[in-house]
């Protein structure tokens, strides 16, 4: 019996049912196993809501993201096979996933440039069935996910925008179902099919797609970067910042907590911006970086010949940020001495040079931070209370990022944005496995170690793949999907298992199938294997010594 694609690229091995979590697995991607007569009717109910126009494009869009996930799938077997059985694993998925039966009937490639003509006969397709029973039959065709998934598929795969369109449907009483696929410039800009493919912003490729519809209508469009902007939309976070928010055009004195990497310093900013401050100068300083005997004069001043290698007046931080906003990170690690000094300022808003004997009037917002716990250090004489009073008037915890997961997929997605701009690459996003292992992880280093992860990401992603967990971290963590299983076929185990399942699959298959040859040549080869021995031989074949010299004893 020749062999499907499916069994030659092992697809099986791919799709796990892990029942105990309650997911399904397809490579990376987490899949749903759904009624078609439910999404029947929720498509019913996209035509009623949104009008045919409307719910075409949202059903060729979901089709189309369908499409490129399992082009992802297929791309990572390039090199296993024939180029062109690779690029028909798309048809072969989407028949495994009970869409429809697709045959490309005929094909023009040109592999170099990713340019595909095609022409694809569609057999049982859910889609019209379903159509037919909910609006019988029409005027026009009505394979639209079928459609969005053939050109999602194909684009993703020759990184080309490669549209169908069906050209006869059963849904419009054609007697088959046929589409038909060109790059995208080859069809007419002007007819409007090409609109269905556009969407409002988002994510990849539909964000290329905008770039490569521009370009065909030849307009253009300019690089978005989201460098800089704060996001976090869960509720822990959301009221952190609207205290910012509230504090940010105010004088107030903001004390900023949180762990490393949560965001402190993006937060002053961001208020020092948000602030009638604004044109003035934003000046940061980390007081735990710089040492005791040097903090004093970095903060105030400093005049030429006050000590031993000041050779130069200089000015400190406090001056120059007059106008604007001085920000003290690490505030917890100042010296005892620059603490009284600093509160005298906070106090006076004056400032004397060390060495020098002129009182200088500053007017600087003070926005302070600290990872340590304050009132701990005042109580263990590491800092003057008098001055916590003075920074704590409006104190602000951002929390970690560990209790508030649900930032993580929308600061994943804006700090992919700002490494793809960076790094001139354009991604299709994070894998379902990969988002799943940055929600498991622990987060210590916070929102700096998501971007240490997912700048690594970006870079070592593959050009318009998407970005995986080995992508993301140097050491991926156990799979969390590798527990109970049931392969296609029904059989409940392990990866192993199911492995073995399908050997067994293979060999039943063959003609000349003979259990007991197989069972003498398994013995042979492990007893030649273990040059004799008999124990590990046993061993390999997972039986005891004396089983395996039953049977030896039994063949003689
Ligand atoms: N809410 C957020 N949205 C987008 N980026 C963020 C957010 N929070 C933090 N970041 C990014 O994470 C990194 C660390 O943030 P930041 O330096 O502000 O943290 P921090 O709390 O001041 O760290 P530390 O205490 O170690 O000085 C920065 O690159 C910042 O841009």
């Amino acid at each position: 019996m020749a062999q499907t694609l499916i069994e030659q690229f092992n697809l099986r091995s791919r799709l796990r049912f892990n029942i105990d979590a309650g997911q399904i697995w397809l490579d990376e991607n987490r899949m749903l196993l759904l009624h078609a007569k439910a999404v029947g009717h929720m498509r019913r109910e996209l035509f009623d809501a949104l009008g045919e126009h409307g719910a075409r494009g949202v059903l060729i869009r979901m089709g189309f993201g369908a499409g490129q996930q399992d082009a992802e799938l297929a791309r990572s077997l390039i090199g296993e096979g024939d180029p062109f059985d690779v690029f028909n694993i798309g048809p072969e998925l989407h028949a495994f996933e009970g869409m429809v039966r697709p045959t490309i009937t005929k094909k023009e490639i040109d592999w170099e440039k990713g340019i595909f003509f095609g022409e694809v006969l569609l057999a049982n397709t859910w889609e019209a069935e379903s159509h037919i029973q909910h609006f019988g039959i029409g005027d026009d065709p009505v394979c639209w996910t079928i459609v969005g998934y053939a050109s999602g598929y194909t684009s993703q795969f020759f990184k080309r925008f490669i549209v169908f369109r069906e050209v006869s449907c059963v849904g419009r009483g054609d007697h088959a179902c046929k589409l038909l696929a060109k790059p995208a410039e080859a069809w007419d800009p002007d007819d409007g099919y090409l609109d269905y493919f556009r969407q409002h912003r988002g994510d990849y490729p539909m964000r290329r797609l905008e770039d490569e519809l521009t370009a065909l209508r030849g307009g253009a469009r300019g690089p978005v970067s989201t460098e800089g902007e704060i996001v976090g939309s869960s509720p822990e976070f959301r009221a952190a910042f609207d205290l910012i928010r509230k504090a940010a055009n105010s004088p107030i004195s903001v004390l900023l907590l949180g762990e490393t990497g949560v965001g402190k310093e993006m937060f002053a900013r961001w208020m020092h911006d948000n602030s009638d401050r604004a044109d003035a100068p934003f000046v940061a300083i980390n007081c735990g970086a710089i040492p005791h005997d040097l903090i004093e004069s970095e903060l105030f001043g400093v005049e030429k010949g006050a000590f031993t290698g000041a050779q130069h007046s200089r000015p400190g931080r406090f001056e120059r940020a007059d106008g604007g906003t001085l920000f003290l990170d690490e505030v917890g690690d100042l010296p005892l001495a620059a603490q009284v000094k600093l509160l005298r300022v906070l106090q006076t808003g004056e400032v004397e040079r060390l060495g020098g004997h002129q009182i200088r009037k500053v007017s600087v917002r003070v926005i302070a931070a600290t990872n340590v716990d304050l009132p701990r250090a005042i109580a263990e004489g590491r800092f003057r209370a008098d001055l916590y009073y003075r920074l704590s008037t409006y104190p602000v915890t951002i929390p970690p990022l560990r209790e508030r997961p649900g930032d993580i997929p929308q600061l994943a997605k804006a700090l992919i944005a700002k490494y793809e701009t960076r790094y001139g690459k354009q991604l299709g996003g994070l894998t379902d496995r990969a988002l799943r292992a940055l929600l498991a992880h622990a987060w210590h280093g916070n929102v700096r170690e998501l971007e240490n992860l997912v700048e690594r990401g970006v870079l070592l992603a593959p050009e318009g793949g998407q970005i995986e967990i080995e992508h993301l971290f140097a050491d991926p963590p156990a799979d969390t999907d590798s527990g109970a299983q049931v392969d296609v076929s029904g059989v409940v185990g392990n990866a192993e298992e199911s492995n073995r399942n399908r050997l067994c699959e293979q060999v039943l298959d063959k003609d000349s199938f003979n259990l007991e040859a197989h069972e003498r040549r398994l013995i042979e080869l492990a007893v030649r294997r273990a040059n004799g021995n008999l124990t590990h031989a046993a061993k390999a074949l997972g039986i005891s010594r004396r089983q395996l010299s039953y049977r030896l004893k039994r063949r003689a």
